[in-house]
C-alpha cells in the first residue's frame, strides 16, 4: 500500500470555547484527492491550518510526508511549508501589482531559486495550465477563472507533494468552477500529489476520491453522492 502523505489522528482543536475538531482522523496518499465539506464556521479552514502547521491543535498528531508537523521548530517551519505544501485560496490571494508570471515565480525566488530559472519555470507552468497568454498581465486585472488558474500555478511552483485548496471555486461562476475543478482534480494523478479541497459546493466535493464532512467537531466520511438524479444533473 502507498505510504500516506497526510496522516492525522486524534486531532482535537478548541478555539474560542468551541471544539472545532474532536479527535479527527484523516489519511491520504499520493495521487488521492480529498474533499471536506461542512457548515460555515465548522472548522474546515482550521483543519487545513493544522495540516500546514499554521495552527497548533489542542491534541493529536499531524504527520505530513513523514514530518511530525507539531514537532517542527518555528525556524524550520516556513521552509518546510514552502517545499511541502501549495496553497490555493478562494480569491487567489495573488499580489495584484505583480504580473501573473511574477506571482508564480515568487515561491521559487523565496526558496532561493535563481531568476533565470524561476521565470522560465513559471512561464511553463502558466502555459501548462492554459493561462500562458496572461503571463505578463498584472494579477489584479485577471478574470476570476484566470486568477484561480494562476493561483494553482503558484501553488505548484515548488512541486509540493500536498496541495491545500480552501474554497478554490467559491468566487467563480459555474463554467469557471468546472474548468478550475478539471485542472485541480487532475493534479493528484498527473503529479502524484495529494489534494485536499475545502468546499461548500457538493458538485466540487463529488469529484474527490474521498469525501469528508466536518460538523459539530466530527469529521466523517460521506458516501459517494448520486449525481445522476435531478438534483445533481
Ligand atoms: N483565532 C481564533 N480565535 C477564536 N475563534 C476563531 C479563531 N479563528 C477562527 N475562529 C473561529 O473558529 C470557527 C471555525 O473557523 P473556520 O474558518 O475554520 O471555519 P470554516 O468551516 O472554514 O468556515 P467557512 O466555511 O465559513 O469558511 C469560526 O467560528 C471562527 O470564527
Amino acid at each position: 500500500m502507498a505510504q500516506s502523505t497526510v496522516d492525522v489522528s486524534g486531532l482535537t482543536c478548541e478555539l474560542g470555547g468551541r471544539t472545532l475538531l474532536a479527535s479527527a482522523a484523516l489519511t491520504a496518499v499520493a495521487g488521492q484527492s480529498v474533499a471536506v465539506t461542512g457548515p460555515s464556521g465548522s472548522g474546515k479552514s482550521t483543519l487545513l491550518a493544522c495540516l500546514a502547521g499554521l495552527r497548533r491543535p489542542t491534541a493529536g498528531s499531524v504527520e505530513v510526508c513523514g514530518t511530525d508537523v507539531l514537532a517542527l521548530r518555528p525556524s524550520k517551519a516556513a521552509a518546510w511549508r514552502l517545499a511541502t505544501i501549495g496553497f490555493v485560496y478562494q480569491f487567489g490571494e495573488l499580489l495584484p501589482e505583480l504580473s501573473a508570471v511574477e506571482n508564480v515565480a515568487l515561491p521559487l525566488l523565496i526558496g532561493g531559486g535563481a531568476r533565470k530559472e524561476a521565470y522560465p519555470a513559471a512561464e511553463r507552468l502558466l502555459d501548462e495550465l492554459g493561462v500562458g497568454a496572461v503571463a505578463d498581465s498584472p494579477a489584479g486585472s485577471l478574470s476570476g477563472g484566470e486568477r484561480q488558474r494562476v493561483a494553482v500555478a503558484r501553488a505548484l511552483s515548488t512541486r509540493p507533494p500536498v496541495i491545500l485548496a480552501d474554497e478554490p471555486t467559491g468566487a467563480l461562476d459555474e463554467e469557471a468552477t468546472d474548468e478550475v475543478c478539471d485542472l485541480l482534480f487532475a493534479l493528484p494523478a498527473a503529479r502524484q500529489c495529494t489534494l485536499v479541497v475545502v468546499t461548500h459546493n457538493p458538485v466540487v466535493a463529488a469529484r474527490a476520491d474521498l469525501r469528508l464532512r466536518l460538523s459539530g467537531g466530527i469529521l466523517s466520511e460521506e458516501p459517494c453522492p448520486d449525481m445522476t438524479g435531478p438534483a445533481g444533473s
